[in-house]
């Protein structure tokens, strides 16, 4: 079986951790809301926390979404049972035009531009999640460029995670985040896991992938994408591989799932452009993150599925010395 095929077969068998030539889509289910949002100032009280992921193309967006998932305990819940949903901005790219078509098969097409996506969609389906909706989202096909038949419905969640290289491109839907993410890996990193990627999984050839990248994908990711990295309230150097940032943002994650949702004070509004609030999210993340490190002690640590816990990635970390620290 062609790799291409076996990608497929992974998304069709069900099993979505693999990227495959769709985009995954992993659903979530709202069951019972034990959050206290009550001091959400202004905030609907099931209003999902909304987290945008951004970053260039194979920076690992959707492996960092993942891992969230995983370590949130919910990759391998029942679908109904989730509380944590991750969408992609490839579902919202606009429908091509019979020449847009054409080009796009020969590897001519911008899929790096702003002007490929449907941005009024993206920002009325996003709209209607934080208004508590049930909605239904397409997968994107790789491979003929172009929204599949197969539809996700997305019902209303805790956590939102919408990944995509230019989530935080556009002004409305940017102001919708209660928590901006940036994952920053190196250019190099990004293309040479690009190549086998577009290939094995969306049915491109090697000149194909390396002319798309020269002419659209690069350019476009220092005109378009990286600028938007100053509205990141965390920027995630190495993506997945940082495991400190992601046990920060499980952390907090955590919380607003379970507990209430520590620093909405901060966000509500959204404005982004607010250095300082920006700052003081990103500040709030670490200061709660320690002071969970510092309090933890065996004999008051709660059961392991209460928190998915630090991982070992802390060099010397009480959990490495075995003293303190939660199992995983
Ligand atoms: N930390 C990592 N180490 C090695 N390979 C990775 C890592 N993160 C992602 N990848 C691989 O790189 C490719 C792109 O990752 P992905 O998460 O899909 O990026 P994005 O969503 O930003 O396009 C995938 O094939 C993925 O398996
Ligand atoms: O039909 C399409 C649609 C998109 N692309 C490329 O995909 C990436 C975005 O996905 P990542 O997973 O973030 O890499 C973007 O760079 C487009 O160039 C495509 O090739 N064909």
């Amino acid at each position: 079986m062609s790799a291409l095929g076996k990608a497929r077969r992974i998304f069709h068998g069900g099993y979505l951790l693999t990227k495959s030539a769709f985009r995954p889509i992993f659903t979530s289910k709202m069951t019972d809301k034990t959050g206290d949002y009550s001091d959400t100032n202004g905030l609907e009280s099931k209003t999902p926390f909304l987290i945008g992921v951004a970053g260039g193309t194979a920076s690992g967006k959707s492996t960092v979404c993942q891992r969230i998932m995983e370590k949130l305990g919910q990759q391998h819940k029942d679908h109904a049972e989730r509380r944590v949903v991750c969408i992609s901005q490839d579902s919202f790219y606009r429908s091509l035009n019979p020449a847009e078509r054409l080009r796009a098969e020969r590897g001519q097409f911008n899929f790096d531009h702003p002007d490929a996506f449907d941005d009024k969609k993206l920002l009325a389906v996003l709209k209607d999640i934080l208004a508590g909706k049930k909605v239904d989202i397409q997968e994107y096909d790789y491979v003929n460029n172009s929204n599949s038949s197969l539809t996700h419905t997305i019902y209303p969640a805790d956590v939102v995670l919408i990944e995509g290289i230019l989530v935080f491109y556009f002004p409305e839907v940017r102001d919708l985040f209660h928590m901006k993410l940036f994952v920053d890996t190196d250019s190099d990193t990004r293309l040479a896991r690009r190549v086998p990627r577009d290939i094995m999984e969306r049915g491109r050839d090697l000149e194909q992938v390396l002319n798309q990248y020269m002419n659209f994908v690069k350019p476009a990711f220092e005109e378009f994408c990286l600028p938007t990295k100053k509205f990141a309230d965390v920027i995630i150097p190495r993506g997945a591989d940082n495991l400190v940032a992601i046990d920060l943002i499980v952390h907090h994650t955590w919380d607003i799932m379970y507990k209430k949702r520590p620093g909405a004070r901060l966000v509500n509004g959204c404005g982004g452009e607010d250095e300082a609030t920006n700052g003081r999210l990103a500040i709030d993340l670490i200061v709660q993150h320690i002071s969970e490190y510092l309090k933890r002690a065996p004999r008051e640590a709660p059961a392991a599925a209460e928190y998915p816990g630090f991982s070992s990635s802390v060099p010397g970390s009480p959990q490495r010395s075995g003293k303190i620290g939660r199992p995983h």
